[in-house]
């Protein structure tokens, strides 16, 4: 009998491997299955124990069946009568009939026979057997080199009879083994907003929406990038009232005029954050509404304050600069800005439909075009590396990136940027600029903002030591006389809601590779932590 970690696991109330413990993570998206060679840790949603070493399965991701009752059909299917390809089958047929995205493996022990399953809706999941263990994860970077690949939508399934793996590809050879979890976060990014999609049937997303809709003023509260995040849904909603505000300040000065006609949208990553936790005890004492958004739902402190709970489905965050939690924060946001404009009336069917089949399609180029920026984030990570620091300028709908852009760039690669609102750019800041600094400016896609970009692109070029344009930059092309020290990195974006997307997952690659090239602690920089407590 091959010994699984699973079975030890069963014996105990939760799952635990080398250092980590389910009971701190956040419910979320990968999971890693066994291994004694690799002890790098489980995040996996929900496990759910049947008596006494019989059955387990570890469920990541969004299914529309709620995960027990899901779970309680495949264990159904085990107890059925039949051959094994019976079972094969079964499994397969009752999978496949579920939407939305979701991963799931299990172990089962049956009439003395055991059996391992995998599947996936929408990733590979990577599959080795080691001797007497066997090893599952859909994360590549902890898989051995050469693997067994299971593809979207296939079975993976090994009985202890067999012992061998039905269902999987051939060995592949993995190609790229990530240095640092920063850059795999990133990576994981199409994941995260695929798994986000299926929240648009959601429940607390509906709840949310209605709130918001009886509410007269919507205060967004978070800290560090949740801070950041929420500043966009200024821009995603901007017919309604609503003032994004770093949590302590809310507590300083709005907490007292609060009242029942108000709606708090606390972000916040770990869901335990102390001047966010503040913030919401305080609010529900004084019977405002509030909404939390977080990718800890389970465990964070901040839903015990919450009448509405939204998940973020990063799953699991290691480094400390966030990325993937971020980019799932823009995902949770737009889902709940479209909901919330088809109830208010601003948005038709059709439109709403087109929105969210945009969003479906750039989930499914995301995986092409995260390679594209990475080259060209690293060529121009180059150039920066000479410099000691400079701005990151934008206005409107991507103001928000150049303000966590600034953040990365600071914490990942120890360079000192600062965020500027394009036109306060000529009020100020241009006059500090030295031969030894850089400008980024992220485009505006507002037309009006675009133009006055354009009119002024001499002044955002001057005296600087490099200059990087992100957007849409042919007309940039034109302009520029002297490209000697220009970057352009030319983005396609159709749907201007998702333009964010594109400039942080740019802004995010480019602070890594800046990293890098800066020699900095990138996954844990000195003197932060993942969540700033009491
Ligand atoms: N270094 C982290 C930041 O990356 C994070 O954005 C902030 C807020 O954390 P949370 O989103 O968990 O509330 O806390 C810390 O400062």
């Amino acid at each position: 009998m091959p010994k699984f970690d699973l079975i030890t696991w069963n014996k105990n109330n939760y799952i635990s491997i080398g250092s980590t413990n389910l009971k701190e993570m956040p419910p979320g998206t990968n999971f890693l299955l066994n291994t004694n060679k690799y002890e790098t840790g489980i995040n996996s949603s929900f496990i759910i124990r049947k008596e006494e070493s019989t059955a387990i399965t570890a469920i990541e991701g969004l299914p529309k069946t709620p995960l027990k009752e899901l779970s309680e059909k495949l264990w159904q299917i085990f107890q059925s009568t039949g051959s094994e390809n019976d079972f094969a089958k079964r499994l397969k047929d009752a999978l496949s009939r579920e939407t939305g995205a979701f991963s799931i493996v299990g172990y089962f022990k049956e009439r003395e026979e055991e059996f391992l399953i995998a599947f996936s809706t929408y990733r590979d999941i990577f599959i080795d057997q080691n001797g007497e263990s066997v090893f599952l994860t859909t994360i590549n970077e902890l898989a051995p080199e050469e693997v067994y690949r299971l593809p979207p939508n296939s079975l993976a399934f090994w009985s202890s009879q067999k012992r061998t793996f039905v269902g999987t590809k051939k060995k592949t050879r993995i190609s790229r083994q990530f240095k640092h979890r920063m850059i795999r976060e990133i990576y994981e990014t199409p994941y995260v907003l695929k798994r986000t999609y299926f929240l648009k049937d959601y429940p607390s997303i509906q709840l949310a929406t209605e709130m918001i809709r009886n509410t007269e003023r919507i205060w967004v509260v978070g800290s560090g990038s949740s801070l950041n995040g929420g500043l966009e849904l200024q821009y995603f909603l901007p017919e309604l009232d609503i003032i994004a505000i770093p949590a302590f300040e809310f507590k300083l000065h709005k907490l007292s005029s609060l009242d029942k006609d108000d709606t708090v949208v606390a972000i916040t990553q770990s869901g335990n954050t102390w001047g966010v936790l503040e913030v919401v005890k305080e609010s529900k004492k004084g019977g405002a509404n509030v909404i939390s958004i977080t990718n800890n739902p389970s465990l964070g402190k901040v839903t015990k304050y919450s009448d509405v709970i939204i998940p973020i489905l990063a799953g699991y965050e290691a480094a400390i600069p966030a990325t993937k939690s971020f980019t799932g924060t823009l995902g949770v946001l737009y889902l709940l800005a479209l909901t919330s404009r088809k109830k208010l009336g601003l948005i038709n069917d059709n439109e709403m439909e087109k929105r969210l089949q945009n969003f479906s399609d750039f989930t499914n180029k995301l995986p092409d075009i995260l390679p594209q920026y990475e080259t060209s984030a690293k060529t121009i990570a180059k150039y920066l590396s000479n410099l000691r620091g400079g701005y990151i300028i934008s206005a409107g709908m991507t103001y928000p990136i150049a303000v966590e852009g600034a953040l990365k760039l600071k914490e990942a690669a120890y360079s000192h940027a600062e965020p500027i609102e394009l036109e306060e750019y000529l009020h100020g800041p241009s006059a500090a600029l030295s031969e030894d600094m850089y400008n980024i400016v992220i485009q505006p896609c507002e037309e009006f903002a675009k133009k006055r970009f354009l009119q002024k692109f001499e002044k955002f070029h001057e005296n600087l030591g490099h200059f990087v344009v992100i957007g849409a930059t042919q007309e940039v092309q034109k302009k520029a006389k002297n490209t000697e020290n220009i970057s352009l990195v030319n983005i396609d974006y159709s749907d201007t809601m998702l333009y964010p997307f594109h400039a942080v997952l740019f802004v995010q690659l480019l602070s890594y590779w800046l990293g890098v090239y800066n020699n900095t602690p990138i996954d844990f920089p000195r003197g932060l932590v993942k969540m700033v407590e009491k």
